[in-house]
């Protein structure tokens, strides 16, 4: 498919974006294929896109339009709510950096990675809202499953919107949330094999997962030919991120060449990038690719991330047969939690005389 390239911008070469023009589409229909042999020609095109994006599209991937339409007609419904409302979920009230965060809340640009123009903008254009794990949103769990113990403070209680305000909108995010947290676990098995290892390898990492979501939305552009960032430039941390986007084109991926690609919507597909925990455990042979959107259209937009990532108590560590003597591991072995708490705390920011905010997404990588 072809993508437009906008103008390049500095790189931050010390993550080693890869040369890419576009971002390739995958056919997930094999995914669960009964021949190991079709799981494993997933695998290599799967490693490929891996190494040389850090994005793909998917297809066939086993989400129902009707789900998908039917969380974004919610995350419109939530965010036409009053600005008063929205506020009584507000991101800084919860222990585990969930709820509501208001437009300009997060920082909008990195000194290293973006242009000049933006260095100045005011904050990122978008208001979100962010849940985390729960079981109730977990096929795997009944309800009388216990969230196990964290040392890290991150499993808790999401911020849910008065059920009378938009009626069904919570059973709606969390049966979202909850195909595509199967989606993931079914994923983990094909990264499994595209890193060498067992199918298996991290089925026992992904019981109680460090999943969060968010849905997003970016106003467009107040002035035009004035850009300023919805989302200023990033990875994610997490293992990947699954991401549904509307009909608006605004994501750009950075490529080696410092040019920002963009990453339009494709009817039928989601996105997956790859995030900077198994970026680590593939030694950084899979790319945790750096992107931002910015919201050009004059257009509203709307967009879903679901952030997936291992057991919080999970131990990261470089895999084995992904070093050599040349390449020594790129890090040392760290817990799972330890890391996103640690990017959680760093992305606190403050803003207007209100309680600290969060930034969900760490702008200075
Ligand atoms: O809205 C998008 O297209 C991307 C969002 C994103 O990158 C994030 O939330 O980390
Ligand atoms: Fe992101």
């Amino acid at each position: 498919m072809s993508s437009t390239v906008t103008k390049p911008s500095r790189a931050s070469l010390h993550l080693q974006p890869a040369d890419f023009e576009s971002v390739p589409i995958i056919d997930l229909s094999k995914l669960h294929s009964s021949s190991i042999l079709e799981r494993q020609e997933l695998a290599r095109e799967i490693d490929q896109a891996c190494t040389q994006v850090g994005f793909f599209y998917i297809k066939n991937h086993g989400i129902a339009e009707e789900l998908i339409n039917g969380v974004h007609e919610a995350a419109h419904r939530f965010f036409s709510l009053d600005d008063e409302e929205k506020m009584k979920l507000y991101v800084g009230k919860s222990q585990h950096f969930r709820g509501y965060s208001p437009l300009y809340g997060e920082k909008s640009s990195n000194p290293d990675l973006e242009d000049n123009a933006l260095k100045n903008a005011p904050g990122a254009l978008s208001e979100a809202f962010d849940i985390g794990y729960e079981v109730s949103g977990d096929l795997q769990k009944g309800s009388d499953s216990r969230l196990p113990v964290d040392n890290f403070g991150l499993h808790g209680d999401n911020q849910w919107p008065e059920e009378s305000l938009i009626p069904g909108f919570r059973a709606m995010y969390l049966r979202y949330f909850a195909e595509a947290l199967e989606l993931s676990r079914a994923l983990m098995r094909i990264f499994a094999l595209a890193l060498g290892q067992r199918e298996d390898f991290f089925d026992s990492m992904v019981k109680f997962p460090g999943v969060t979501s968010r849905m997003l939305h970016y106003p467009p552009q107040p002035v035009q030919g004035q850009e300023i960032p919805g989302l200023a430039a990033h990875t994610d941390y997490e293992c990947f991120t699954i991401l549904s986007q509307d009909h608006v084109p605004a994501l750009q991926v950075l490529n080696s060449r410092g040019e920002w690609v963009v990453a339009p919507p494709i009817p039928g597909t989601l996105i997956v990038n790859i995030s900077d925990t198994l970026s680590f455990w593939s030694n950084k042979r899979f790319k945790s690719a750096i992107h931002r959107v910015a919201n050009l259209s004059g257009e509203e937009r709307y967009s879903i991330p679901f952030f997936f990532g291992v057991d919080y108590d999970s131990t990261i560590s470089v895999l084995e047969n992904q070093v050599s003597p040349g390449n020594p591991p790129c890090k040392e072995p760290f817990k799972a939690g330890e890391y996103v708490r640690w990017k959680l705390s760093q992305a606190y920011i403050g803003y207007g005389g209100e309680p600290a905010g969060i930034a969900r997404t760490q702008t200075a990588i």
